[in-house]
């Protein structure tokens, strides 16, 4: 699993190099592709046409990026050892019905004409939809035939020039395999029997966008094959234009049948699944073959996301400025039910974090059982008790953000406090932010149609509100199972932000950002973080960073966005496991703990300042 991973650590390189933010790349779904297609066509342009230019470009891409591999005997790409270059380059083809198999079939007739030796591997063709087709053959123009699809015409070709392909029925049957998985089978028999065989290059061109369902029976049985024989092999694998299985507008995969690949040559458009949930483990690097320009002119489709890989700089403060000048966080979180341990880390994450951004003063406020352990570790910060409502609330005041909700606990007096904290933080018009328990109590009062729910709502019309749920809070907040959430996390995002105003993360692997701008929402991806966040008081760090950010009015207002602060959170995650980053921090992901964050929110708010100051 996650051969490519999206190539992590160079998003992280280029992410850190462009201090100015790259124009965020937009994605889009399957029916946008379609659209965008459709509108092509019908300003007299050829479908055929455009197939057969999008196989051209990748055969070129795949002939110059398997060069680049051999000329490199010791380096890889994207982790696949190279190989030896050979006297002839071999390519294994996988080939579904639809057009995304098409467009293999033209890879395959463009390969061998560079001299390539190919081998196309079909997938549900009976043996008479292999049958050359004398009547098209005959034509010599075969590109001017009419009544027959695109995915038709390109296997023809194919066909005609004497390509060579092998049934993947007929190679299960050979190799005495059967066609239904067993995903622990030892591949070396299919190894050992030489059919499907050792190549250089794998390119898969099952499906494409056109997937709507579960791979299931021979399609399933050909992608644990597929991915089998090239861990055997380790040929570097091509996905053309999604991996197949892979589905484009939620980045799902179906029960692991999708393929993995180093590298997927994405046409048209860049799909909103390639770099979010378990896109980020098949897709590999990711490679755009521009074919249509679907960006211009006033038609253009808005995308459904925006991928966001760059961070804005962040400008230098000024000499004459004091603490006041960067905001004062209050945290309130840190709860110890009677006769439980509490969660006091999780307030005092925050607050390091919220602290590492810069952020002015940190008051937190916590139960008194914490209050030494949080001096110890964080003597910067200040305290308050947590149950002293009066005191909380007049602190409040003179806060400049909130950030509450991390371990507050999810009893009564729990969310009795959190009712108290939340209607004065709206009452006082400050900026919020709400995570962990906090938005379990949010989901309660929502169900319960508090009144505070409207009022958050309208806060967020005017104040930043931010709420940062993973799958497991969204399900909650929208009373839905967590499996809903996870099979459509765009559509939960969207949700949300409906149902209760403010802008949104929904954390996880390609976490997605709500934000709301006026009556519109813009949604973005972020390209940063990494697997090793995946353990626990990451999100609270999150939280301390969002609210870090904002209370410095310093800054200019893009820099202390949501999206800006999802992206700082990863972009140091990433740079812990960074095998390239020279500083002391380098971690790995595992065993990387979210107390390892602030020191590298430190050393990316320093490597994002810009300044001209020299000595
Ligand atoms: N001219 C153009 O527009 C260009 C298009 N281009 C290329 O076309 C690709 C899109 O092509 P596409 O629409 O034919 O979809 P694709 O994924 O190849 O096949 C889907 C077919 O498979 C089937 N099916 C679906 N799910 C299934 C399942 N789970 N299990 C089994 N079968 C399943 C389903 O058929 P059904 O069985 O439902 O009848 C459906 O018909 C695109 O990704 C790009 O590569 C480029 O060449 C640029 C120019
Ligand atoms: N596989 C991953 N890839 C990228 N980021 C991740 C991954 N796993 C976790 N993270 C990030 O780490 C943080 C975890 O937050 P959360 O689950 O709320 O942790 P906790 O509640 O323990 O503080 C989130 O920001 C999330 O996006």
């Amino acid at each position: 699993m996650n051969k490519g991973a999206n190539m992590k650590p160079d998003c992280h390189l280029a992410a850190l190099a462009s201090i100015t933010p790259n124009e965020a790349t937009a994605l889009y779904n399957s029916e946008q592709v379609y659209a965008m297609e459709q509108a092509w066509f019908a300003q007299g342009h050829d479908s055929f046409g455009l197939m057969q230019q999008a196989a051209w470009q990748m055969a070129q891409y795949i002939q110059k990026a398997n060069e680049q591999k051999c000329a490199r005997p010791s380096a890889s790409i994207n982790g696949t050892p190279a190989r030896r270059h050979r006297y002839q380059q071999r390519a294994s083809i996988w080939v579904g019905k639809g057009n995304n198999g098409g467009d293999g079939w033209l890879i395959a007739h463009y390969l061998r004409r560079m001299g390539w030796q190919v081998q196309v591997v079909t997938v549900g063709f009976s043996k008479d939809d292999l049958e050359t087709d004398n009547s098209i053959i005959k034509d010599t123009d075969i590109n001017s035939a009419t009544s027959i699809s695109d995915a038709e015409r390109a296997k023809q070709i194919a066909l005609s020039k004497g390509c060579r392909y092998q049934r993947f029925e007929e190679m299960c049957a050979e190799w005495n395999a059967s066609p239904n998985i067993d995903a622990d089978a030892d591949a070396s028999t299919w190894q050992a029997s030489g059919c499907a065989a050792d190549a250089d290059v794998y390119i898969d061109a099952i499906f494409g966008i056109g997937l709507d369902r579960a791979p299931a029976g021979i399609y399933q049985s050909a992608i644990y094959r597929f991915n089998q024989l090239a861990k055997c092999y380790k040929p570097f694998v091509i996905s053309v234009d999604i991996p197949s299985g892979l589905v484009a507008a939620t980045g799902e995969v179906f029960a692991g049948a999708a393929i993995q690949a180093d590298m997927t040559l994405c046409l048209v458009a860049r799909k909103f699944g390639l770099h979010t949930k378990d896109g980020m483990d098949y897709s590999g690097q990711v490679v755009d073959i521009a074919l249509i320009p679907y960006a211009l002119g006033d038609n253009a489709l808005k995308p459904i996301a925006k991928l966001v890989t760059s961070a804005y700089a962040l400008t230098p403060r000024q000499q004459n400025s004091y603490k006041g000048s960067y905001g004062h966080v209050l945290i309130i979180g840190g709860n110890r039910v009677d006769g439980s341990q509490g969660m006091g880390g999780a307030a005092i994450l925050s607050a390091s974090s919220a602290m590492a951004t810069g952020a002015g003063k940190i008051t937190v406020a916590c139960h008194e059982a914490f209050h030494a352990a949080l001096l110890t570790s964080l003597p910067d910060a200040m305290t308050i008790n947590l149950h002293d409502a009066d005191g909380v609330r007049q602190l409040l005041k003179g806060a400049s953000v909130i950030a509450i909700g991390m371990g507050l606990g999810r009893d009564d007096k729990a969310k009795k406090l959190f009712v108290c904290y939340l209607k004065a933080a709206i009452t006082e018009k400050k900026p919020i932010v709400i995570d962990a328990d906090g938005l379990y109590h949010l989901a309660d009062l929502h169900k319960e149609h508090h009144p505070l729910i409207a009022a958050l709502q309208q806060h967020s019309a005017h104040h930043s509100v931010c709420l940062t749920p993973h799958s497991g809070e969204a399900a909650k907040l929208l009373d839905i199972k967590v499996s809903q959430v996870e099979s459509d996390r765009l559509a939960a995002i969207r949700q949300c932000a409906t149902d209760y105003g403010g802008d949104w993360v929904l954390k996880g692997a390609g976490s997605l950002v709500l934000e709301q701008r006026g009556q519109q929402a813009q949604i973005y991806v972020c390209a940063t973080g990494n697997a090793g966040m995946a353990t626990a008081g990451m999100g609270d760090v999150l939280s301390g960073l969002i609210a870090g950010l904002l209370a410095q009015k310093d800054l200019i207002r893009e820099s202390r966005g949501l999206q800006q602060a999802v992206l700082l959170h990863g972009m140091a995650g990433d740079m812990l496991i960074n095998q390239t980053n020279k500083t002391a921090l380098l971690i790995g992901q595992r065993g990387l703990q979210a107390q390892d964050m602030p020191a590298a929110i430190r050393h990316i708010m320093q490597e994002l300042t810009v300044s001209d100051n020299s000595w």
